[in-house]
């Protein structure tokens, strides 16, 4: 016998298996033979299984590369000179900021209505080591709220919406938490086109136990890791790494990778030095958009102009939406140039405020314009 074969049940438990390396090793002569009638079983080799693991390690060490790449500590002076002046300029000019473009952006909402999108998070407040201090200024505040007496507005964030509504504190906002899991209509304020009372949507309500259960084997198996902090987004899980040392991030992401083996119904995604666990349904921030826009009776109208700005991977979603639709823009909040399908940029929350201060002028300029006439 020079070759043996791997016996498992299903392919969902190749996957368990190949993680786990709990597998059945049957010699050749067996597994060569048709499946049984009644048990489905499928035959794959050690090397596939070896496979599999190289790329999930590979895996690991892509998160954990490109979160140091994105780490300041990381980026040596010299290089950080020549390489920020020359992509900077390049990438400004495809993604100009929003600011110096806001009479284009405002020409193109010519007898449209605005909705805007605004994710939380390094969006409405700047990023901070402690997730739970991630407040929101008094002006920002004031500048949400004075947007939403104009514009439909919905909060999109990977935050918990309990949370984040917590943080925000405007009832006039939709809020979608959860990366848009979790989605709830105002309590006050205009209803728009539908006349609708509140809406409530929860695509990933049945995964509730399992992400319950995910969060404390996370937090049991993280509690060893100096600095890592696990946080309960009620439909999804975030594994902070930002007060992690960074010679632990390879063990940190392996440990999260360890308790994912046995939830194949999840998957990872990554965001700012930070892993977040989620079901693995067709659902993220991109998805949630549409069905804010539909909620409002905005389906398949011309007459809006959707405006989402956000800072995150999982933004990307979004931008992406709405560039396929060819409807409305994306605004990438980020100081260094990345890979976008944003159309414009800005570089820190505070030039968001400034957006949002000089849109709600102009719309409040035009109106008075309009009772004159
Ligand atoms: O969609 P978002 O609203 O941007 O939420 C994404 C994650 O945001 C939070 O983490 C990020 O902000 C923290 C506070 O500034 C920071 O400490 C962390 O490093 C960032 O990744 C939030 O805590 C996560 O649960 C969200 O998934």
């Amino acid at each position: 016998m020079t070759k043996q074969n791997v016996v498992v049940h299903d392919t969902r438990a190749v996957a368990k298996s190949a993680l786990n390396m709990a597998i059945t090793v049957v010699p050749q002569s067996a597994a060569s033979k048709p499946p049984h009638p009644t048990g489905r079983y499928i035959a794959i080799s050690r090397k596939k299984v070896i496979k599999k693991l190289e790329i999930e390690r590979s895996r690991i060490n892509a998160w954990v590369d490109s979160m140091r790449a994105s780490s300041p500590t990381h980026l040596r002076p010299t290089v950080r000179v020549s390489v920020t002046t020359d992509d900077h300029a390049s990438w400004i000019l495809r993604h100009p900021s929003a600011l110096r473009m806001f009479d284009q952006i405002i020409n193109s909402s010519k007898g449209k209505q605005i909705v805007m999108f605004l994710d939380y998070d390094g969006t409405l407040s700047p990023i901070v080591d402690d997730p739970d201090r991630a407040f929101m200024s008094e002006q920002m505040r004031a500048a949400v709220k004075q947007v939403a007496k104009y514009f439909p507005t919905a909060i999109v964030s990977g935050r918990c919406r309990d949370k984040v509504y917590r943080f925000v504190r405007l009832a006039e906002l939709y809020y979608a938490g959860s990366h848009g899991m979790d989605i709830k209509g105002p309590t006050k304020g205009p209803k728009y086109r539908t006349g609708k009372k509140a809406v409530i949507f929860q695509p990933a309500s049945e995964f509730l136990p399992m992400i319950d259960e995910v969060y404390k084997a996370l937090l049991e198996k993280t509690k060893s890791t100096p600095g890592a902090k696990v946080e309960n987004n009620k439909f999804c899980v975030s594994v902070h790494f930002r007060c992690v040392d960074e010679k632990r991030w390879t063990s940190l992401a392996e440990q999260v990778r360890s308790v994912l083996k046995d939830y194949p119904k999840l998957r990872l995604t990554q965001g700012r030095k930070v892993l977040e666990i989620r079901p693995t349904i067709k659902w993220d921030k991109g998805k949630a958009l549409e069905f804010l826009l539909d909620s409002l009776g905005f389906a398949n109208c011309s007459d809006v102009l959707p405006v989402y700005i956000g800072d995150d991977r999982t933004d990307e979603d979004a931008f992406k939406v709405l560039r396929d639709r060819g409807q409305g823009f994306g605004i990438l909040v980020s100081k260094t140039p990345k890979d976008t399908n944003a159309s414009y940029s800005l570089r820190e929350p505070s030039e968001v405020k400034d957006f949002l201060d000089r849109l709600v002028e102009w719309k409040r300029l035009s109106m008075e314009e309009l009772s004159r006439m």
